[in-house]
């Protein structure tokens, strides 16, 4: 089966959730991820995250890194960096999700790779992104929910900050890289000039501030957190607790609001110049929220969703993960991936929402994460070493030692 990404070969220097998530999308459009993993410390720290961690993989590591290659490569010796330049002058792209100043020390930018491939694409996505007063910083998922601004918009005014119950900025992060790989890939191949993409996850955090942050730079809007998870400025568009567990119901447009009158049984709401328009519920959303959030409660979940779904009320029971994994809407949109593990055994893992091919076609099957330097010796075959090579690159370290 071809897939669009089957001529791209990306070399990446990643680890943990952010970076491999990015390029696990790419090879699941047939990219050829390469993972360099550092032997001196094990590889990619996401083989050692408990639970279910072990000999040297994890069921986090397999969520991130199926259709991958692993070849083991301490790129600060002499002999792992000439391997590394190799690589680099068949690879469309560098990849790395490591701290700001760690690519320029491991010489994997642009300006150290144009010679020997004067088309590479050279992305890194760090915490911070190479410029700036914070670059050198170490970055991880929740140090940006904090700075970013999320935490303080997270959970139930007068409550303890949250961040989001999944990882975003990391993951959001690793669609941007893919994104901009796309597109320096893209531009290489036409210019035949390679590039460098400097991404960060702090970049990611504040861009996804949108429209508050648009309010709040234009007109001086203080985003605040709100009550059961409610819209800023749309009412009602939030969680409501019913008789016997809680649902959303949002009315981001006027005819929702209007026929959710219907199903509360109250339509002379709609009529009510307090409740008449987005403006009109906002201003008076203190007499109309504790209103409906007394009729909610009289009946259960399953009693209003009932009418909601039957007006096209965009609305949702609050499930659980299992509730969501065991949807049948989740099998019959191919989301779920079972790959056979040595350790694991059946791995069950969800795939990519990123779908490229003609409506209804197969997916084309997915392979389990790596073990650690799997593909070494392959992979410097088709480099065009021989056995001796190889042994004398392993004697020297370069590969790792056993
Ligand atoms: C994750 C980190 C905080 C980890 O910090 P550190 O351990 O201090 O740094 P790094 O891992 O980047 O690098 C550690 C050292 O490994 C060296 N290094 C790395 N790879 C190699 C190879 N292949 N060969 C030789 N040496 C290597 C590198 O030169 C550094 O050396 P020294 O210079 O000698 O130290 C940071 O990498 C980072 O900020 N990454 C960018 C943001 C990001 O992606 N964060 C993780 C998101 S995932 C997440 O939050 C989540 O899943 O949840």
């Amino acid at each position: 089966m071809r897939r669009p990404l089957d001529d791209v070969r990306i070399v990446s220097l990643e680890q943990y959730g952010a970076g491999p998530f990015g390029s696990m999308h790419l090879a699941e459009l047939g990219a050829e991820i390469i993972k360099i993993e550092d032997p001196t410390v094990g590889g990619d720290v996401g083989r050692t995250i408990p639970p279910y961690a072990e000999q040297g993989d994890s069921l986090f590591f397999q969520s991130f890194n199926r259709d991958k290659s692993s070849i083991t490569l301490d790129v600060r010796t002499t002999e792992g960096r000439e391997v590394f330049h190799d690589l680099v002058r068949t690879a469309d792209a560098v990849y790395s999700n490591l701290r700001g100043d760690v690519p320029a020390k491991l010489g994997i930018r642009y300006e150290d790779l144009r010679e020997i491939n004067p088309r590479i694409v050279c992305c890194s996505l760090t915490g911070f992104g190479m410029t700036g007063p914070r670059s050198t910083e170490p970055g991880y998922d929740y140090v940006l929910q904090a700075l970013g601004g999320w935490m303080s918009l997270t959970g139930e005014p007068g409550g303890a900050p949250q961040k989001t119950g999944l990882s975003l900025v990391d993951y959001c992060g690793g669609y941007v890289a893919a994104i901009a790989l796309l597109g320096a890939i893209h531009g290489a191949r036409r210019d035949g000039v390679g590039t460098d993409c400097d991404l960060s996850l702090y970049d990611t955090a504040v861009s996804l501030l949108t429209y508050p942050g648009t309010w709040h730079l234009t007109a001086g809007y203080e985003p605040t957190r709100t009550r059961r998870s409610a819209h800023p400025s749309l009412v009602p568009f939030q969680a409501f607790e019913a008789a016997d567990g809680w649902l959303v119901v949002g009315c981001a447009k006027e005819k929702f609001w209007q026929r959710l009158t219907v199903v509360l049984e109250r339509p002379e709401l709609a009529d009510d110049p307090r409740f008449a328009t987005f403006a009109d519920r906002a201003e008076h959303r203190d007499e109309l929220l504790p209103l409906l959030e007394e009729l909610i409660r009289t009946r259960t979940v399953a009693d209003w969703l009932a009418p909601m779904y039957a007006a096209a009320i965009p609305c949702a029971p609050i499930r659980d993960v299992a509730g969501a994994l065991t949807d049948p809407h989740t099998i019959e949109r191919d989301l779920l991936a079972e790959t056979d593990h040595a350790v694991f055994g059946a791995v069950r893992s969800l795939r990519s929402a990123v779908r490229v091919g003609p409506p209804g076609a197969d997916r084309a099957p997915t392979r389990a994460a790596p073990a650690m330097g799997a593909d070494t010796d392959r992979v410097l075959r088709e480099l065009g070493y021989d056995d001796t090579r190889i042994t004398a690159l392993r004697d020297s370290g370069a590969l790792g030692r056993d």
